[in-house]
């Protein structure tokens, strides 16, 4: 007897190990978020009580529960650069030390409340200068109000761990700069790099003088590539600017071959991509909002999860998507059948693509994913 995944089991058992996760073991479950943005995933109320505070009137809404529908529905627009308009209401309202810390640590307390046990959150430094702050108090902010959020977490009896990404704008030229800020910061709070924003027309390669700085001190950096933009973008984050991991990534799919008869074929960029076992930062509700997939059916991320591509699962912008790890985990859920073992999968891949050092990984994987999985997987037993 095999259940849909092939896996053996008498029957009675078969039926209850596979039955799919509902909502309160999806959350319960631990999960690792590689991609996720400090300024994509404010609190609506948050929101709201800085712009009170600093007398920002630029917000359309000020009611948190109206304010957060119109962030998800201006979000909504089918393209990558209307998503990214949003960004300057949240970005208003980063400007000052004690903001930066409160929504770090509402963040690291937001994700660790949905089971997430390890996060690299990343933010552009260069956008939280308006109040004066410089790049270095504003890095200190949000390490400080990671800490913190990691302590209300505990004592709220949950574990998590936060790293921070600096990331660059595409469009600005101080990706430099914040290469070797990320890098004075390494092993201080700060686990690597990224470029983020507009990607059409903004390619990797003009901020190479940064990817290749980051290499020459043995550092570790993603790059936002194949979103709105496809192979090209792809082929040089990796092949002319060495990414680590892949943000989103998702347009390889253009480089896989699907016959009729299902015979599936890899270009050469998708089987280097699979073959070096590159991360894929996959962001399924960020993609259909920005019109990078049509449905969560027809997401790739169901055929490279089949081809075990380093694919994994992340949110990019909770509050843009009205999203979190539970609800990405329930939608494909939903959509592909996906077990406990396919979270698992997608949470073990995701670990093992952390910029944190082998030993933490591991120590990770073997001694807090696998036995929560472990003991999840055992409750039917138990019933
Ligand atoms: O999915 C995305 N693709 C490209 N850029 C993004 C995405 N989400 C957010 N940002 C950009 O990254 C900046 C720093 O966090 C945000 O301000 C936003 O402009
Ligand atoms: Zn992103």
């Amino acid at each position: 007897m095999t259940d849909d995944n092939g896996r053996g089991g008498s029957a009675a058992a078969g039926a209850g190990r596979a039955a799919l996760p509902d909502t309160d073991r999806i959350r319960r479950a631990p999960k690792v978020l590689l991609h996720d943005h400090l300024d994509g995933g404010l609190r609506p109320g948050t929101v709201v009580d800085i712009a009170r505070e600093t007398g920002y009137s630029g917000l359309p809404e000020s009611d948190p529960e109206r304010l957060g529908a119109w962030f998800r529905e201006a979000a909504d627009s089918g393209s990558l650069e209307r998503y990214l308009e949003t960004f300057a209401h949240t970005c208003a309202v980063l400007q000052t030390r004690d903001a930066l810390v409160r929504v770090a640590a509402e963040c690291a307390e937001d994700l660790a409340a949905d089971g997430v046990v390890y996060a690299e959150v990343r933010y552009a430094p260069e956008q939280h200068l308006q109040g004066g702050l410089s790049l270095e108090q504003v890095v200190e902010a949000v390490n400080e109000g990671f800490r913190e959020g990691e302590r209300r977490a505990y004592a709220a009896g949950r574990r998590i761990r936060v790293g921070a990404l600096l990331t660059a704008m595409r469009h600005a030229a101080r990706s430099l700069e914040i290469a070797e800020l990320a890098n004075r910061y390494r092993d201080l709070g700060v686990v690597g790099f990224d470029i983020a924003g507009a990607e059409a027309g903004f390619p990797p390669t003009r901020h190479l003088d940064a990817f290749e700085y980051l290499k020459r001190e043995n550092n570790h950096f993603t790059i936002h590539a194949g979103e709105a933009f496809g192979l090209p973008s792809i082929w040089q984050a990796l092949q002319w600017c060495g990414a680590d991991r892949l943000g989103h990534g998702v347009r390889i799919i253009d480089d896989i071959h699907v016959a009729e008869d299902g015979t599936v074929k890899l270009g050469r960029l998708a089987a280097y991509v699979r073959d070096k076992r590159i991360p894929l930062e996959l962001c399924p509700t960020s993609n259909l909002q920005t019109g990078a997939a049509a449905s969560y059916a027809e997401h790739p991320i169901g055929l490279l999860r089949r081809l075990y591509f380093r694919a994994t699962v992340n949110t990019d912008n909770r509050l843009m998507s009205g999203t979190s790890m539970t609800r990405e985990f329930e939608e494909l859920v939903r959509t592909f059948h996906y077990t406990l073992d396919d979270m698992q999968w997608f949470t073990v891949n995701a670990m093992k693509s952390a910029f944190i050092p082998f030993d933490e990984r591991l120590a990770m994987i073997n001694e807090v994913i696998k036995p929560g999985y472990a003991g999840l997987k055992s409750e039917w037993l138990f019933r």
